[in-house]
């Protein structure tokens, strides 16, 4: 039943109609010349869960539209937005629990502005429950819809009252499935297939833990946890710390420096990886750092130019696209390909809560062909004896072990290495496989 309810309520979740119509647009003009926090979130929302619009993207373009919110204002609505995506599986069921209305029928805008409400009810205890509620109140009577006031006040009232009960349920063995996880049903029977389900109750722990911060490699080339805006700071701008998750760091470390080597990271963007590979080779190496989306590519050269790295080529490539120049004589020719894919995106759910909004079992069928495509074309580069690494932020067996059995299976290579890392542990969910090409008989 419930499952039945919440099901309903996905596929009512992207209105990809409106995003072509406009008819969600409305909700995106100022209701104010300037909006509270709260209320800029409650549209923020519309946009994340009506329109499918990326929370990132969503912040990103709200804080360009309204300058006048400040650092702290900034942090307040992040926390809040990211908090709500993360929550909404429980916070719709709680609705549902109190709402005569099914969440389903209810005004897109409504539901937003009392999944906010429910989300600051019960998961944050330093907002007082009339602020909590009377916000959110206040909206519904700016964008006249006076006429929902009672039913979203006595809702929200009900729930406050017991919101004690409510979270002692959550805590409850018996809550321990999808709700109590807040997984949406198919990303929880997913992770139940790949891993069993004490396993995949501790990854969800790990992506609704409260750890703050994030991981910079120091000057010293280690993980180092901080927080705050880094990228403000001196270290940073002068380029001696760049901004990269632990998992991630121990990518280009699996490479065989060599010099004068030339190595292609074929799916570059934003550059993590590509920088760390031309920092650690020197000058004498090049190292090409591709990505198909061309309007990527300046992530990439921010990061070249803070770091004053001179051996990078930085281009727009498909990379399904067979490149003749990294063949010689129909064999491949360069020392090392990364290939870090674009992927389901299952280790980082932690830090990208509206990843939940997007995951599909069919999607991820979609992204191992894509990842085979390109592997396929990649793995051709590689000179015998040279080395292929493998890489996701996922923990889908089928973008992971699948791929590495699909190499090993159809391409002469043999496995060299692999390591899964589990999200919280410290860093990110992540995979990376590193395989040396067999020289021909
Ligand atoms: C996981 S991200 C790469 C992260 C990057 N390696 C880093 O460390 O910063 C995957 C990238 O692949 C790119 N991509 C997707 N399809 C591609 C294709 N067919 N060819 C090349 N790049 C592609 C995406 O634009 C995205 O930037």
């Amino acid at each position: 039943m419930e499952t039945e309810k919440r099901d309903k309520n996905k596929k009512r979740s992207f209105r990809r109609e409106k995003r072509q119509t406009g008819e969600g647009q409305a909700h995106r003009e100022p209701v104010l010349q300037q909006k509270t926090e709260r209320e800029a979130v409650i549209e923020l929302l519309y946009s994340v869960f009506e329109e499918g619009v990326f929370l990132h993207l969503a912040l990103r373009r709200l804080f360009a539209e309204a300058p006048y919110f400040d650092t702290r204002k900034r942090a307040f609505i992040t926390k809040l937005s990211h908090g709500t995506v993360e929550r909404y599986i429980q916070l719709d069921y709680f609705l549902s629990l109190y709402s005569k209305t099914p969440i389903e029928k209810m005004k897109p805008i409504l539901l937003q502005a009392m999944r906010l409400s429910v989300y600051q009810l019960l998961f944050l205890d330093k907002i007082p429950p009339h602020a909590a509620i009377n916000e959110s109140l206040n909206y519904l009577k700016k964008r006249k819809l006076q006429g929902l006031v009672p039913f979203a006040n006595a809702v929200l009232r009900n729930i406050n009252k017991d919101k004690e009960r409510l979270l002692e349920e959550l805590k409850s063995k018996h809550r321990e499935d999808a709700i109590g996880l807040a997984l949406p049903d198919a990303l929880f029977s997913f992770l139940k297939k790949d891993y069993g389900l004490e396993d995949t109750i501790r990854i969800a722990k790990a992506f609704l833990s409260e750890e703050g911060g994030f991981f910079i490699r120091n000057e010293k080339g280690e993980g180092e946890r901080v927080s705050g805006n880094i990228m403000e700071e001196e270290r940073f701008l002068s380029g001696d710390v760049t901004i990269q998750d632990l998992s991630s760091q121990e990518v280009a470390k699996l490479a065989h420096l060599k010099e004068g080597a030339k190595i292609l990271d074929c799916c570059s963007a934003p550059g993590g990886k590509a920088c760390h590979l031309a920092s650690l080779f020197g000058e004498s190496a090049v190292v090409y750092a591709r990505d198909e989306k061309q309007d990527k590519l300046y992530l990439i050269e921010e990061n070249q130019k803070r770091l004053g790295l001179k051996n990078m080529r930085i281009e727009a490539w498909d990379a399904r696209v067979e490149d003749l120049q990294f063949l010689e004589n129909g064999e491949g020719c360069l020392d090392l390909v990364l290939c870090d894919v674009p992927c389901s995106g299952l280790g980082v759910i932690g830090k990208k809560a509206d990843l939940r909004l997007h995951f599909s079992e069919e999607g991820v069928k979609s992204l191992q062909k894509l990842q085979r495509e390109i592997l396929s074309t990649v793995q051709k580069y590689v000179k015998p004896g040279g080395q292929l690494i493998y890489s996701t932020c996922t923990l889908s067996k089928a973008e992971n072990e699948e791929n590495r059995d699909y190499i090993l299976s159809h391409f002469p290579y043999k496995l060299e290495k692999e390591k899964k890392f589990y999200p919280g542990e410290p860093g990110d969910g992540f995979y990376y496989a590193s395989f040396i090409k067999k020289a021909k008989a």
